[in-house]
């Protein structure tokens, strides 16, 4: 039986296997509250299909991803009202407004009347000015701002970042180091991709390697050792 932490992430032989090839083995960590793990590894070596695994998106091919004890793939409604994900694509309406689309996100996380927060966040991530503009007029790293908007209102415990600076000018990186300071320092767990050193100024971050777990032949040629 998988040791298992009570309040948080528990990973355990992890396998990940895409169009019939093994992409990574053998990942096991834990995330306890207050805790983040930073993935790193090469292009291809499976740090987007390992978010992916544990928000419940694609199903492993062994192993497991536990939350608060229960196995994720039970699809405990718990979980997903915990887990804030943050993908390559951003989950935005293009053609709703700024406004409407974290309207839409504060409606779907049961926080109705959030407003003087959605502001002072809309403020702090230089949006304010756009409020009313639809998305699609925005940037691609203005997008990348209100996605962040997005997961700082949901207000859930879980964050899993899939390359949350990209596109991020050195204000927004700012930004971003912040709020998660601030969510780990409520007891938030995250799990971010990044080649981004997170842990230099800010939280002590767990590294997580892929290319460590993954199999020779999954790996570009130039990448294999
Ligand atoms: N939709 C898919 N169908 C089949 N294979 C996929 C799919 N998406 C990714 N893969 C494969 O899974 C492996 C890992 O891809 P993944 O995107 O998880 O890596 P990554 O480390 O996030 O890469 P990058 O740094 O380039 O974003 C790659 O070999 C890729 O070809």
């Amino acid at each position: 039986m998988a040791e298992v932490l009570g309040n948080g992430l528990s990973v355990r032989d992890l396998e990940c296997t895409r169009a019939g090839r093994r992409v990574f083995s053998g990942v096991s960590f834990d995330v306890a509250p207050g805790d983040v793990v930073q993935v790193r590894g090469a292009n291809g070596s499976g740090k987007s299909s390992l978010l992916r695994l544990l928000c419940g998106l694609l199903q492993p091919s062994r192993g497991e991803v536990q939350w608060c004890g229960q196995r994720i793939g039970a699809r405990d409604a718990g979980f997903e009202d915990d887990v804030a994900y943050m993908g390559h694509a951003d989950g935005l309406s293009g053609d709703l407004s700024v406004l409407e689309n974290l309207h839409f996100c504060l409606h779907v996380a049961g926080r109705v009347g959030a407003e003087v927060e959605l502001a002072e966040v809309l403020h702090d991530l230089r949006l304010a000015h756009r409020a009313h503009e639809h998305v699609r007029q925005l940037s691609q790293g203005q997008r990348r701002r209100l996605n962040l908007a997005r997961v700082v209102l949901s207000r859930r415990r879980l964050w899993l970042l899939d390359e949350p600076c990209a596109g991020l000018d050195a204000q927004g990186e700012q930004h971003f180091d912040a709020y998660l300071a601030e969510h780990l320092r409520q007891g938030g767990l995250a799990v971010v991709t990044t080649h981004r050193d997170i842990g230099r100024d800010g939280p002590c971050a767990q590294a997580l390697e892929m290319d460590s777990f993954n199999d020779a032949d999954s790996l570009d040629s130039d990448h294999r050792p």
